[in-house]
């Protein structure tokens, strides 16, 4: 492999028993962290502001829950799992105040240090360890003995130590039992912006919402169109998943496999790839960066009416009668209430 991969072997889980680990914010990333490593034997405190929903949750977990600032001037390491558009202000009331020389600073993601939303003074490590997984499996890896593989990257190593830490916090939630991937914040970054907004959220949500589009409106019934381009998705995914598209194509047949071959490079076609081209060129100028700054600190205008456009795409009542039938599909809380 062109990638360094770190195992548990090669990381020394002392290094992080030996120091107390603030984490800031509870949701799928922070409960799975903050609760791995207590399990492994970390000093670990919660760091929430007063009104947090996540308080409660935390606390039943027997975890020790005290405000950002508190949190953060407590502990030696300070791993920033808050929204990252909650994380420059955050740095700036709670974290900044309560650095001091030699404490580590560490990400779930990169985009704060990225795109210069975080500027940590010069006398602390920051690191990053992202999981590639949502929180409840890296969790759920990590009960079961086993874990996520995660990529780990160190952009400032003001103590010579930076990259052993964070190896040894990766350790301490699984991530080494999979494999660690040593990246750099910009890669990581630009790639995981990259996949969610052309691939795996915005491609495929459009791809699927439009190929339902071009059924209905040519009279097929929506359930079949719903069957066809949303459900069996999963099925797809899955094979792609266990073994590649090359056993997607082993399993489907020869029909779908003539149909895919030759249809599928006319969907995604050229154009597609130079649209994709120019989303990159977007994320690496820095350009969508500053629009998504600017769209929440002007309180979400487009994000608000395009996410209310999108849960009333026709798509998405359909899809709920039909979940309805599906007694082995776990439902949102919204669905079945
Ligand atoms: N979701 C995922 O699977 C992945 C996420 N990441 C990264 O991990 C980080 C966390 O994301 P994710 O776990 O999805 O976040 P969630 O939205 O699931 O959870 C955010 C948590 O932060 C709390 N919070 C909100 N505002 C503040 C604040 N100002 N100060 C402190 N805590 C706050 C929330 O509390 P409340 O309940 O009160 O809102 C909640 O507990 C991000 O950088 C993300 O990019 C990386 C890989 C995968
Ligand atoms: C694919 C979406 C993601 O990048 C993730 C879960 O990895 C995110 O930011 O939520
Ligand atoms: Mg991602
Ligand atoms: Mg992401």
């Amino acid at each position: 492999m062109s990638v360094e991969v770190y195992y548990d072997d090669d990381a020394d889980l002392g290094l992080i028993q030996g120091r107390k680990v603030a984490v800031i914010g509870y949701g799928s990333q922070g409960h799975a962290h903050a609760l791995s490593l207590r399990d492994s034997g970390v000093d670990v405190v919660i760091g929430l502001p007063a009104g947090s929903k996540s308080r409660p949750k935390a606390e039943e977990q027997g975890l020790r829950v005290l405000t950002p600032a508190e949190a953060a001037a407590e502990a030696d390491v300070i791993m920033i799992l808050a929204p990252d558009t909650a994380q420059r202000g955050l740095y700036a009331d709670a974290i900044a105040p309560n650095l001091a020389a030699g404490k580590a600073l560490f990400f779930g993601h990169g985009f704060n240090i990225r795109y210069d939303l975080i500027k940590p003074p010069a006398d602390v490590d920051v690191a990053m360890v992202a999981p590639k997984g949502p929180g409840h499996l890296v969790r759920r890896q990590y009960v079961d003995g086993k874990g996520v593989p995660c990529l780990v990257a160190v952009e400032q190593d003001a103590t010579g130590n930076a990259f052993a830490l964070a190896l040894a916090y990766a350790k301490a939630i699984g991530g080494t039992r999979a494999g660690a991937i040593k990246t750099t914040f910009t890669e990581e970054t630009e790639t995981d912006l990259f996949g969610e907004q052309a691939v795996l959220c915005g491609g495929a949500a459009a791809l699927v919402q439009t190929g339902f589009e071009v059924l209905t409106e040519a009279g097929y019934a929506p359930e079949v169109a719903y069957f066809e381009c949303l459900h069996e998705l999963k099925l797809i995914v899955d094979l792609m998943y266990e073994g590649g598209i090359a056993r997607m194509r082993y399993s489907i047949s020869d029909t779908a496999e003539y149909g895919d071959l030759s249809r599928g490079p006319r969907v995604i076609d050229s154009r597609v790839k130079e649209e994709m081209r120019k989303i990159l060129g977007e994320i690496q100028s820095g350009e969508f960066a500053r629009e998504w700054v600017a769209e929440d600190e002007a309180g979400r205008p487009n994000f608000a009416k395009w996410r209310a456009e999108g849960a009333a795409h026709p798509i998405e009542e359909t899809g709920q009668k039909l979940r309805a039938m599906m007694s082995w599909v776990d439902r949102p809380i919204t669905e079945t209430a």
